[in-house]
């Protein structure tokens, strides 16, 4: 099942320093493992936001859930999440 997920992230301007640098580096190895494991195929920066445009490759909607609140981010984070269908037009569907 695909998911396309928005994320907005907003760190709390006051969060300390340390916290807010280990958490965006444990982010950054959690997603790339996703990445690897084929759970989390695209992953693109929206240009000139702190947020990104992601598509979820995953068996259910409780696998998506467990993957999106196991993001370190997650707490600093607005989830858009839209389920895709396959489009009758898609020379690929
Ligand atoms: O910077 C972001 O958009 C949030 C994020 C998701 C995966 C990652 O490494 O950073």
């Amino acid at each position: 099942m695909l998911y396309h997920v928005r994320m907005d992230v907003r760190i709390p301007h006051d969060l300390d320093p340390d916290v807010r640098d280990d958490t965006i580096a444990r982010e950054k190895a959690y997603a790339q493992e996703l990445q690897r494991a084929g759970k989390w195929p695209h992953l693109w920066r929206i240009a000139g936001e702190y947020a990104n445009f992601s598509v979820f490759d995953v068996e259910s909607h409780d696998e998506l859930h467990q993957i999106l609140s196991g993001l370190p981010l997650f707490p600093y984070m607005d989830v858009q999440v839209t389920p895709l269908a396959k489009h009758p037009s898609d020379i690929n569907n």
